[in-house]
């Protein structure tokens, strides 16, 4: 595979099954210098595709290339560069903060302990707080200092909104548009809170059921995804294969289509035809078109 310069990561082919998921053949790229949003319902298989990523996982086929190479080759320089928030936030719980940046630092060669420490300061986390006693969110808070203070090139946050109140969503997203100022910098991170990357995302990358949809820059996404509103009796089995989704009332339909030039179209004069959100986007697909309410 030719190594594209304008990608930290790539990913080509990948499949990973487990006993009762699959993820099937996904192909996309994180590109340098932009944010990308992962989106998926639970379960989609963010985390799972996260976790290939970063070499934490092998997957049955396919391969994953991180900064032009391999972790079975170069793990350490890999690790090095990324910077990663995980899920489930695992520290030793027993340890002080403090305790933690010692066993946390040695790892890096560019931990920057001035940093960290303004890290610490920002989030108001005490570096003589024991692990356990820190809230959900507070360990977030924790991850995303270690992940900030080493000089990565490429952030990777599994969820970092979960468990996180409105304030510090928005202070985290605050926090990654500042990183962006350095245009070498990289962002991936999976969310199921769509509106965060309303904001925030350069491309987004959707995965559905275990695999891809699309992954396309914003823009491209709502210039070509259309909700239409209209009445039944426009819904014939010609018009149905245009929606990737379709949600039926009594009197009307609403779906959700990937080519909006078709549906004005189709349309012209005898429907609303209206831009999606991310999340509308998210549960049209998840829906299919044989979904009704
Ligand atoms: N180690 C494993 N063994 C078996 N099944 C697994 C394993 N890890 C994940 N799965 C299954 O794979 C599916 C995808 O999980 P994954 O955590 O990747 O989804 P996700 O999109 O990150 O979801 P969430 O938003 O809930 O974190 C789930 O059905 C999960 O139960």
């Amino acid at each position: 595979m030719n190594v594209n310069e304008n990608s930290v990561i790539e990913v080509s082919r990948l499949t990973k099954k487990y006993k009762r998921f699959e993820l099937k053949d996904v192909t996309m790229d994180v590109k340098q210098g932009f944010i990308t949003g992962l989106i998926g319902a639970n379960g989609a298989g963010k985390s799972t595709l996260i976790k290939l990523m970063m070499g934490m996982s092998l997957p049955e086929d396919g391969n994953v290339r991180v900064f032009g190479q391999e972790h079975a080759t170069h793990e350490a320089e890999i690790k090095e560069r990324i910077g990663y928030v995980a899920d489930d936030c695992s520290y030793y719980e027993h340890l002080t903060v403090d305790a933690m940046r010692s066993v946390y630092a040695p790892f890096y060669k560019r931990w920057d302990e001035q940093q960290f420490g303004r890290y610490l300061d920002r989030f108001e986390l005490s570096a003589k707080a024991k692990i356990r006693s820190l809230s959900k969110g507070m360990k977030m808070k924790l991850s995303l200092a270690f992940a900030l203070s080493h000089h990565a090139d490429l952030l990777i946050m599994d969820e970092p909104t979960a468990g996180l109140d409105p304030v510090f969503r928005r202070e985290l997203l605050e926090i990654l548009s500042e990183l962006m100022l350095d245009e070498r910098m990289s962002i991936l991170f999976s969310t199921h809170i769509t509106t965060d990357l309303d904001r925030v995302a350069d491309y987004i990358a959707f995965l559905n059921r275990g695999e891809l949809v699309f992954h396309e820059s914003k823009e491209r996404i709502f210039d070509r995804y259309a909700i239409v509103k209209a009445n039944k009796e426009l819904l014939d089995a010609d018009v149905r294969r245009i929606f990737a989704g379709i949600r039926e009332t009594s009197s009307g339909f609403e779906g959700l289509t990937g080519d909006r030039l078709e549906a004005e179209r189709l349309f012209a004069g005898h429907a609303r035809i209206e831009r999606p959100t991310l999340e509308e986007i998210m549960f049209f697909t998840a829906k299919g078109v044989e979904a009704h309410v």
